[in-house]
């Protein structure tokens, strides 16, 4: 495999190789770092990840850590930054920094569901499930493990996540050696060739045939594997099967066997490390040493077994408790955003409730105003009805002037304030000649035309401060403010002459009708109205009883005289 000249392909190539083909990978990133001149930011950042990468396969965590550190803070590229993660919160298991570890891992879980990037999501799952599992939380491992497989980046196989699904399984005592899913897990990795899975999964049935007590199947298994796990050399799997074996002879009673096996895994190991295998290991050599009666050996192997066993405890008591503080953290985290949100809940309700307020308030204005407005509406209304009935009270329904009663109490008021100033005032008093007739030729209707005839006839001459009214029937009276009785007599008599020169004409009826008129006045009678009025019915009478259409002005001292002889017929 050769570099493409598309930097970003490339870079993409060599990293799907990183377990598959390891050399691979390793030969291809040497010619990439060659080439940063002709990358960009964001490609440089990519290969500074992968370097990273390698530093950490290597368990070189004091150069990959910084480099994976400024890939997180400076490529914001959140797929780059969710690998790195992924790889640093391993390199922090494998370095017992635990309480970081799983507090990434908490961080890295809960942004799972917004990674959607296929590697970054399998990474992440991966390393996750490795932390939990060396924390005691199977189940969850096992989950984890299961949701690799959902989803496999390209250059990825079933096997990786078999083997974590198993070791989970193992783990939680939820698997046997018979068990479907081992021949599942070996069938996946052999398939995708990855031996050093398919070792992984090996030791875990030779660890299940232990458990079953059934050690012959242990060695068979571990002798068919030697070679391979020689092959790949790695670590952990040697210092594993050395061990297993060593237990599997010691059970078989073969303790040379076993004596030797044991002694292989020290071989291996550096003189401080601690681990589950070194510990497995000396306890078998203590007890064997023991059996054998070497008490000198069997006390020594037996302090090496108590110093290994102590220091794996601690570790996983390290490990159980540094999950435990994170989940705690994690959990107040969560209380605290509650609370946060349940304080920005009440503020916002809080605010709701003002604006609603507000509104209310508002609608309580516009409703008062509403109400305002129809009571003065209704009030104007009423007055107006009131002032249009009071109007109505006073006038006459036929000719719209005022009716009697009403004349009457006008007259009275002004003949009053008349009296106070010494003016002068003429009552006419007007009465149709022969109506009767008129309304049994030509109809009541007629009748009635006739009078609105009347009325509009009278009114031409008066000023707006003279009183009209109708008395009654066909009979009206005028009051005259301010007019002598001379002037008031040719007021009188101009209406009754365009009375008898106006006749009606209604849809071809011609009505020719004349009028009687009497006249009092304030100089002759004084100014109390009953003595007008009784003087204005007089010379009326007067008018009516001489032969009608005349004007007949009151004189004093009962002397009635005809006011204006000239023009009246009689
Ligand atoms: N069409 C009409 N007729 C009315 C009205 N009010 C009263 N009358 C009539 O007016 C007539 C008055 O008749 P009389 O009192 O005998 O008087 P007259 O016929 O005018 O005779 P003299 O006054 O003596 O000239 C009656 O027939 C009433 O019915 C009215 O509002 N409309």
């Amino acid at each position: 495999i050769t570099l493409t000249p598309n930097v970003a392909v490339s870079l993409e190539q060599t990293e799907n190789l990183r377990t598959s083909d390891h050399a691979q990978f390793l030969r291809l990133l040497g010619m990439l770092n060659q080439q940063t001149s002709s990358m960009s930011a964001h490609e440089r950042w990519q290969l500074r990840y992968l370097d990273a990468w390698q530093d950490s396969f290597q368990g070189d965590y004091g150069n990959a850590d910084p480099a994976l550190q400024d890939v997180i803070k400076h490529s914001a590229d959140p797929v780059l930054v969710t690998k790195a993660s992924a790889v640093l919160m391993d390199d922090m298991r494998n370095s017992r920094r635990y309480e970081p570890a799983f507090e990434l891992a908490n961080q890295l879980v809960a942004n799972l569901p917004k990674t959607r990037d296929k590697l970054a999501r399998y990474m992440v799952l991966s390393y996750a499930s490795q932390l939990l599992r060396s924390a005691g939380q199977y189940d969850l491992a096992a989950t984890y493990a299961r949701d690799m497989a959902q989803a496999l980046p390209p250059g990825e196989t079933p096997c990786q996540p078999w083997a974590q699904l198993l070791a989970a399984l193992q783990a939680s005592h939820k698997l046997t050696s018979s068990s479907a899913d081992i021949q599942r897990g070996l069938e996946a990795c052999q398939a995708a060739k990855l031996s050093l899975f398919t070792e992984i999964i090996e030791l875990v049935k030779g660890d299940l045939y232990l458990d079953e007590n059934q050690p012959a199947k242990t060695v068979a298994l571990l002798s068919a594997i030697a070679p391979s796990i020689r092959a790949s050399g790695f670590h952990l799997a040697m210092l594993h099967a050395r061990e297993q074996l060593a237990r599997a002879y010691w059970k078989l009673g073969d303790d040379d066997n076993a004596r030797k096996a044991a002694l292989a895994v020290l071989a291996i190991s550096e003189p401080d490390d601690v681990n589950e295998s070194l510990r497995n290991a000396y306890q078998v050599l203590y007890l064997i040493e023991k059996k054998h009666g070497r008490a000198t050996a069997a006390l020594n192997y037996y302090q090496q077994y108590a110093e290994q066993n102590a220091g794996y405890l601690n570790d996983v008591s390290a490990r159980t408790l540094a999950y435990d503080v994170a989940q705690q953290h994690m959990l107040a985290e969560k209380l605290e955003t509650e609370k946060l949100s349940k304080q920005n809940n009440i503020l916002r309700l809080q605010q709701t409730l003002a604006a609603k307020t507000i509104e209310t308030g508002r609608l309580y204005i516009v409703l008062l105003l509403v109400l305002l407005a129809s009571v003065i509406f209704w009030l104007l209304r009423t007055k107006r009805s009131q002032l249009h009935f009071q109007r109505q009270a006073r006038l006459d329904g036929l000719t719209g002037i005022f009716n009697h009663q009403h004349f009457i109490s006008e007259a009275q008021r002004a003949t009053n304030l008349l009296a106070r100033r010494q003016g002068d005032a003429c009552l006419v008093f007007i009465d149709l000649d022969y109506f009767k007739q008129i309304n049994d030729t030509h109809g009541h209707a007629i009748g009635d035309a006739v009078l609105k005839h009347t009325v509009s006839i009278c009114k031409q001459p008066l000023r707006a401060t003279d009183l009209f009214g109708r008395l009654g029937g066909e009979e009206f009276g005028i009051l005259l403010l301010d007019c002598p009785p001379g002037q008031g007599a040719v007021i009188a008599d101009r209406i009754r002459t365009t009375i008898e020169a106006t006749p009606v004409d209604i849809d071809g009826h011609v009505v020719t009708f004349s009028a009687s008129i009497g006249l009092a006045s304030t100089l002759t009678s004084g100014y109390e109205l009953k003595r007008l009025c009784r003087d204005a019915d007089a010379a009326l009478y007067r008018a009516k009883h001489i032969g009608r259409n005349r004007v007949i002005a009151y004189a004093e001292h009962g002397d009635l005289s005809n006011a204006f002889n000239a023009g009246n017929a009689g």
